[in-house]
């Protein structure tokens, strides 16, 4: 039996640092998420030389074949004539993967790996696309129960240009399973090396998903976004674009990419610093109405700070000092609860059924358990605080990062009991908001947080608010997965 390779890649949520982490002078924090997209690969059956069908199933007219040759003036990947239009994304990940490979491991070995060709299946979980319309038509109310009603990989019933995406990062997860998939089943890295939160091999998987994301985006981006398909939660400062600049402009092709993509060039200067969410919090998303136009907020926002640099730069220098000091919170209660997993739980419980004000009011508080609920409040002020800056930049620029009506749902959110703290994501406007909110063991008899946000946002009128379901993915980026294991992950991929 032929082998199949499957890797999954994480959708991302930029939690603070959004515009900031565009300059290497400053970082952005990631949140990775446990909605990812897979890509499977296998050999064709009946074999065909050469060739590769590309797939995504959730999508109408989503099938791309591709031919590949292989001689000694280089490689091609050539799209099918017969193909319902062009997808550039995955048509670069394949002719940038297997020249990378071929330098890698030489001709014959790609040639032989492709012998019998390749069918290659991509999806990706519910959340990255809206499922509002779908809960109305099932006559299911917004929550994270009903989510759970709806198959996974469930088929869109429209084109990939078409669907509603909720801003996790389709593209940069996607591009991530898709070449570090092929690298693995090219045995460019072993299959171990996916293994290890970071590796050489993992590096080489990131510079090389970073490059095919810009080439396909056309620009090079903070790479914020690949950086978490590859390495999971961190704290993201990017890479000078500089490294790929003449790959980016070699229209020809005439430059070998190892050299380039080696996670050996010290040209690379990206740095990933650890960073995940407290333990007994968790990360709630919900996707509202419309989605913005990231590139449009971001070209204005960037316009404005270049024509008033003194007040952008002053503005920058505050909120990189609250961005850094909610990340160093949020990693301090991590220290907390290693040092005392049982008076921080009980601190979580008690918190869970308080509005943050009241959080540092109890005079009786046991004395182990005052440095953790500070802690939890000085996140919950921080975060505040930078949406305060955040929407100033917002009115400087005259960009709605923190819309008026965001404004209100997010006040209506971070005011309930056990909410730590929220905004809006990535480069804001209209289309999300996040929460941390404290999940402790059990809040019995008492709701939950999650259960009462998630009973305010199912009966929020102002804005249509609908929650995904991920959570933090604790799995570090990138890894392989059995296809076994991955519940509905055969039924969807499965060839017809
Ligand atoms: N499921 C998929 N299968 C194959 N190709 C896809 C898929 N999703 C996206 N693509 C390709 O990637 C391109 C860009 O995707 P898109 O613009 O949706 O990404 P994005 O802007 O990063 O998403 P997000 O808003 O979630 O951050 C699409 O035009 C298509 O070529
Ligand atoms: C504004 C910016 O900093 C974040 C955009 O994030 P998002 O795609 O809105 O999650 C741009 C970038 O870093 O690519």
């Amino acid at each position: 039996m032929s082998r199949n390779t499957v890797v999954s890649a994480p959708g991302k949520v930029l939690i603070a640092g959004g515009y900031l982490v565009l300059d290497p002078a400053f970082s952005g924090t990631v949140v990775s998420t446990s909605s990812r997209f897979y890509t499977v690969i296998r050999d064709q059956s009946p074999p065909n030389r050469n060739t590769i069908r590309v797939r995504s199933p959730q999508f109408l007219e989503a099938i791309w074949e591709y031919g590949v040759s292989l001689n000694n003036v280089g490689v091609q990947v050539q799209a099918s004539t017969a193909n319902n239009g062009a997808n550039k994304f995955v048509h670069l990940a394949l002719q940038k993967t297997i020249t990378l490979a071929v330098e890698a491991k030489g001709t014959a070995s790609i040639a032989s790996a492709l012998q019998n060709g390749l069918d290659i299946a991509i999806v990706g979980d519910n959340d990255f696309y809206s499922q509002r319309s779908k809960l109305e038509s099932l006559g299911l109310p917004r929550t994270l129960q009903s989510l759970e009603q709806i198959t996974p990989f469930s088929a869109t019933n429209v084109r990939i240009s078409d669907v509603h995406k909720t801003g996790l990062g389709s593209s940069a997860a996607l591009i991530t399973s898709l070449t570090s998939a092929l690298l693995v089943h090219l045995s460019v890295i072993p299959e171990s090396s996916l293994g290890n939160d970071d590796s050489q091999e993992r590096r080489l998987a990131h510079n090389l998903a970073q490059y095919v994301h810009c080439q396909a985006q056309g620009k090079v981006g903070s790479g914020f976004d690949v950086a978490a398909a590859v390495f999971g939660s961190h704290l993201y400062t990017r890479f000078d674009p500089k490294v790929i600049q003449d790959l980016m402009n070699d229209n020809d092709s005439n430059l070998k990419l190892l050299p380039t993509l080696s996670p050996s060039n010290a040209a690379w200067d990206y740095r990933i610093a650890p960073f995940k969410l407290p333990p007994l919090t968790r990360i709630m998303l919900a996707d509202v109405d419309a989605g913005s136009d990231t590139p449009s907020l971001v070209g204005k926002v960037l316009k404005w700070r270049k024509e008033k640099s003194a007040e952008a730069n002053a503005l920058w220098k505050e909120l990189d000092q609250l961005n850094q000091s909610l990340a160093q919170s949020l990693l301090h209660l991590g220290k907390l609860y290693d040092d005392d997993p049982q008076n921080y739980a009980n601190a979580v419980k008690y918190i869970s059924t308080l509005q943050p004000v009241q959080w540092e009011a109890n005079p009786w508080q046991p004395v182990k358990e005052q440095p953790i609920t500070a802690t939890f409040y000085e996140a919950h002020c921080t975060s505040e605080h930078i949406r305060d800056k955040m929407r100033q930049m917002g009115n400087l620029s005259g960009v709605p990062i923190e819309p008026p009506e965001q404004t209100r749902l997010l006040n209506s959110c971070v005011g309930q009991a056990g909410v730590i703290g929220g905004g809006v994501p990535g480069a804001g406007g209209y289309d999300a908001v996040w929460l941390l909110v404290c999940d402790p063991v059990s809040c019995a008899p008492d709701q939950s947080p999650l259960e009462r946000v998630e009973y305010w946002w199912s009966r929020y009128t102002e804005l249509n608010v609908s929650p995904l379901s991920a959570k933090e993915s604790l799995a570090k980026g990138a890894r392989l997965e059995s296809i076994e294991s991955v519940l509905h992950l055969q039924e969807a991929t499965a060839v017809h």
